[in-house]
């Protein structure tokens, strides 16, 4: 049985032996920290012990014994070394990357140009992992879309720790891989020169002429055969941190993903301009020319922190009241929704408070997304207009005041820049994960506090509790006895106090466990 809340079966479910212990004991108390400390997991420990008199299915056995799935697996993949694969179209780039993470995952095509944005991969060799970033071809003189696409190229080298250069030997060196060169040695990063598409060894020579480019030695590959790529790779991984010196560009597989939304006009397009600056990115007119053309990559100025701002495409071309375009709304805000790791709902202070803001900020809920709320057009803002819009906010939005909230206008630029905090810390709460003992530990003095009330002669016990999943933030309390909605809400109140998580949605569901009969 694995149902949230059920009431209570046969006989048995008062008699709980485990009890908390902490907080009422002045020898040893439990003082909530950023560290479980010895007692913590004996505690832990001791409770775990307690549970095997219950029936737990073999899910909720998992949960208890090992937390939720993937504990501890988040710092190794956010401090990875990040190496960006560039060159000029059609040298092979994606082949490369393809034959590197050993899947055909990255686009290959014999059109010039087919990578277009940024893509980031999981890859790793002899034991070491790294994230492998996939880029657009380099052309320096480039103008329209092939200039945007150097330039994305340029970012993902200032991301990168090593770069990996590839010029097609077939071609040689043309006057575009000279420039390319000029770029790469400002940068200053460790380049790994790659001679590509060395199907054999009569082309081997074609490749010593790349000694040329003054990047050391050309590593002769073919990324179609695999021939050489091995001895190149080691090569990249004599220059390799153990750590990226550009910590968070890339965690989990690319730039943290956000979505602008909110209701008709109240200023999607205007701060999606601002924030995009003169920065304009990998997005052009032209049908189909990303991979996936409705989102835009975003660098922002003050962090130099790049953002995939999802389903751009929706905001920048507009349904207006048409028939059916609340409908179209709501869908939209949906599929953002569904790509997106954090939204940010605007909501136009020059108005009162709608229905449909309340339904937006909702939705965000509803998916389990972070969420940051950013009052805008602030500067129509007046002293009469604040006093109420303070306490529609109260009135209506009591049920998210953990979200951060920004004052900007998007008109002026005013605040616009602590948006990005805001989006840090709310992605900081999603991820969060509180160790198993420390969370029993705290939970267990809040209990010894405020018990739950006593129902029908029965108080119900929280046995043992754990954090089932992160992104959102996901608890499960084994219970010996129905917890009631209020004392829900309770525990949330205390955990947000306590563990922070400003910013996000949390779930807490309860388990009810029978206890094993006595034979
Ligand atoms: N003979 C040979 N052909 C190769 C090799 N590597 C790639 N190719 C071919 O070169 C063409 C371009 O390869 P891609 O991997 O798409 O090149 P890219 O650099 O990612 O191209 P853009 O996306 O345009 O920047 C394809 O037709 C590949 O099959 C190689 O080692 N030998
Ligand atoms: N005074 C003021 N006007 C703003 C601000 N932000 C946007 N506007 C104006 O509000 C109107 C709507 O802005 P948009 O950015 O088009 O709003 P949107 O949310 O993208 O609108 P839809 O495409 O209809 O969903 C425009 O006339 C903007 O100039 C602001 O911060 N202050």
């Amino acid at each position: 049985m694995s149902t949230d809340e059920q009431q209570p079966v046969g006989p048995g479910t008062d008699e709980v032996e485990v009890v908390w212990t902490g907080g009422d004991d002045p020898d040893h108390p439990v003082r909530p920290g950023p560290d479980p400390t010895e007692d913590d997991e004996q505690l832990e420990n001791a409770l775990r012990a307690g549970l095997e008199e219950f029936e737990l299915s073999d899910e909720d056995r998992d949960l208890v014994e090992r937390g939720g799935p993937g504990e501890g697996d988040e710092e190794d993949e956010e401090s990875r070394p990040v190496v960006a694969v560039v060159g000029r179209p059609n040298v092979g780039k994606s082949s490369l990357v393809n034959r590197i993470i050993g899947r055909r995952e990255a686009v290959v095509e014999d059109v010039p140009g087919v990578t277009r944005d940024r893509v980031a991969y999981d890859a790793d060799w002899a034991g070491r992992r790294f994230t492998l970033v996939d880029t657009g071809g380099w052309e320096v003189d480039a103008t329209g879309i092939h200039l945007r696409v150097a330039e994305q190229a340029e970012v993902a080298v200032q991301l990168a720790d090593v770069v990996i250069f590839v010029v097609d030997a077939t071609v040689g060196a043309t006057d575009t891989d000279e420039q390319v060169v000029r770029l790469l040695r400002r940068s200053r990063k460790p380049v790994v020169l790659v001679a590509n598409k060395v199907d054999d060894q009569r082309m081997e020579g074609e490749a010593a002429s790349l000694w040329s480019l003054g990047l050391g030695q050309p590593w002769p590959v073919s990324a179609l055969h695999g021939r050489g790529s091995g001895d190149a790779l080691d090569a990249v991984l004599d220059v390799l941190p153990d750590t990226s010196s550009v910590f968070g560009a890339y965690q989990r597989g690319g730039p943290r993903r956000v979505a602008l939304l909110g209701r008709p006009n109240v200023g999607k397009s205007s701060l999606l301009n601002k924030l995009a600056g003169e920065e304009r990115v990998v997005v052009d007119e032209v049908a189909g020319t990303t991979r996936d053309p409705v989102d835009e990559l975003i660098q922002l100025a003050d962090s130099g922190k790049v953002w995939r701002f999802v389903d751009t495409a929706g905001i920048r071309r507009r349904v207006h009241q048409t028939r059916g375009a609340d409908f179209y709304a709501s869908l939209r805000t949906q599929t953002a929704l569904e790509k997106a790791e954090v939204a940010v709902v605007l909501i136009d202070v020059s108005e009162p408070i709608a229905e449909q803001d309340i339904r937006v900020v909702q939705q965000v809920v509803d998916a389990g997304r972070a969420l940051v709320i950013a009052y805008n057009k602030w500067d129509l803002m007046d002293e009469e207009r604040q006093y109420y819009l303070e306490r529609e906010i109260e009135r209506e939005l009591v049920q998210i005041q953990w979200a951060p909230r920004v004052n900007i206008s998007a008109a002026t630029g005013r605040h616009v820049a602590r948006l990005e905090p805001a989006l840090e810390l709310a992605l900081a709460s999603w991820d969060r994960r509180v160790p198993t003992s420390r969370l029993n530990a705290f939970l267990g003095e809040v209990v010894a506090g405020h018990p739950h009330p006593v129902r029908s002669g029965k108080q119900p016990r929280i046995l043992f509790a754990t954090q089932a999943d992160t992104r959102p933030p996901r608890f499960v309390l084994f219970a010996s006895g129905f917890i009631e909605a209020g004392y829900r809400r309770f525990l949330e109140r205390r955990l947000r106090e306590e563990f922070g998580f400003e910013g996000t949605p949390i779930e807490i569901s309860v388990r009810v466990r029978e206890r094993r009969s006595r034979r």
